[in-house]
């Protein structure tokens, strides 16, 4: 069993854009922006884009952190949506998910510029992507493909069997393993809560995607012995062994399903990190005007 190493992996690419960074400064440019866009008070969240913004420290990227209360309305979010996006500075920018329920999700993300959109999940980007045009990719599915092509993980030809269809996760990553490249040239099989007998097919998959959203869902006898297992879930569980009171754990049964695995991630330190580092690439991206 070797853990496939998403902190690493993200650093060693947080280390090629801090270089990037250097090079534009050095050239007189003007450095990438990274604006999040945080409403309410989830304690999750706040995690995840304080991280963000202290991703954007250690390589020398602008960051802007907008934090909302959780009572705002929807025309406020979309006016602040539409201020980054008139914002020569900012060059890519994400409202975290969930949104409070009084705003619509959807309306929001559209508004997004497309060239904006470091999360991917604008529809002009998930329609570019659908077709093989290079543009933003999601950040999460993105990260993967870099986790496995960084680690050098054959897929041609593989059964890759994805859990989950989010529009943010899973789906798109069922489009990225399948379609004609490296990583890529996958047989891909989409799982959700309608499938039937899956853990019957969980058993074939040679690469198996977890993202349910279930704490410990995936247990040993639904892997195939010397498969890859890509654990996407983050949970927040209580512990009296640590200081902050909870431990994170994923969507598989790390102790039980890791001695039958080639490779797998671990949470913490597996996609949680390649997702950070996707956004700061896709931001990299934009301020160039890459994509
Ligand atoms: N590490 C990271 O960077 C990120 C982690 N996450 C984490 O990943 C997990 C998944 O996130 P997300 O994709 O947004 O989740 P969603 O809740 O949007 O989607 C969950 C999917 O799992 C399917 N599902 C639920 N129960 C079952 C079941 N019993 N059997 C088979 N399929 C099932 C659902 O099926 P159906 O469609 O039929 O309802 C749905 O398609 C969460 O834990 C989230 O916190 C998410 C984003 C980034
Ligand atoms: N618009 C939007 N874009 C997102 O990309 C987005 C979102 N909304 N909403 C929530 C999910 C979740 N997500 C994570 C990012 C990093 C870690 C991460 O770095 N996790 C660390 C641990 C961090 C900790 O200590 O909590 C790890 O897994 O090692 C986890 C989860 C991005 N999401």
């Amino acid at each position: 069993m070797q853990l496939l190493d998403g902190k690493g992996t993200a650093q060693s690419i947080k280390d090629e854009l801090k270089e990037k960074v250097a090079q534009i400064k050095a050239e007189g440019g003007k450095v990438p922006h990274l604006a999040a866009v945080l409403v309410g008070n989830d304690g999750a969240s706040q995690t995840y884009v304080n991280a963000k913004v202290k991703a954007c420290e250690q390589i020398g990227f602008g960051s802007t952190l907008i934090h909302l209360s959780e009572e705002t309305s929807e025309a406020e979010v979309l006016a602040t949506v539409q201020k980054l996006n008139d914002d020569p500075e900012i060059d890519g920018f994400i409202v975290q998910v969930p949104l409070p329920k009084q705003i619509d999700e959807q309306k929001v993300v559209e508004a997004i510029l497309p060239n904006k959109d470091v999360d991917g999940f604008h529809p002009v980007n998930l329609g570019k992507m659908l077709l093989g045009i290079p543009t933003l990719l999601p950040a999460t599915p993105k990260g993967m493909m870099l986790l496995l092509e960084r680690n050098g993980i054959e897929t041609s030809g593989k059964h890759c069997v994805v859990i989950g269809r989010s529009n943010t996760v899973g789906t798109p990553i069922s489009v990225l393993m399948s379609r004609n490249g490296n990583p890529g040239n996958a047989t891909v099989t989409l799982c959700h809560s309608r499938t039937k007998n899956l853990a019957e097919i969980t058993k074939q998959a040679d690469i198996l995607i977890v993202a349910i959203g279930k704490e410990g869902f995936v247990s040993a006898d639904m892997v195939k012995e010397g498969a890859t297992v890509i654990d996407v879930g983050i949970h927040r569980v209580p512990s009296d062994q640590t200081k902050s009171g909870f431990k994170l754990k994923g969507d598989v049964k790390f102790d039980e399903v890791a001695p039958k695995c080639e490779f797998i991630t671990p949470v913490p330190g597996g996609v949680g990190p390649m997702t950070i580092a996707s956004l700061l690439w896709n931001t990299y991206l934009t301020s160039q005007k890459l994509v």
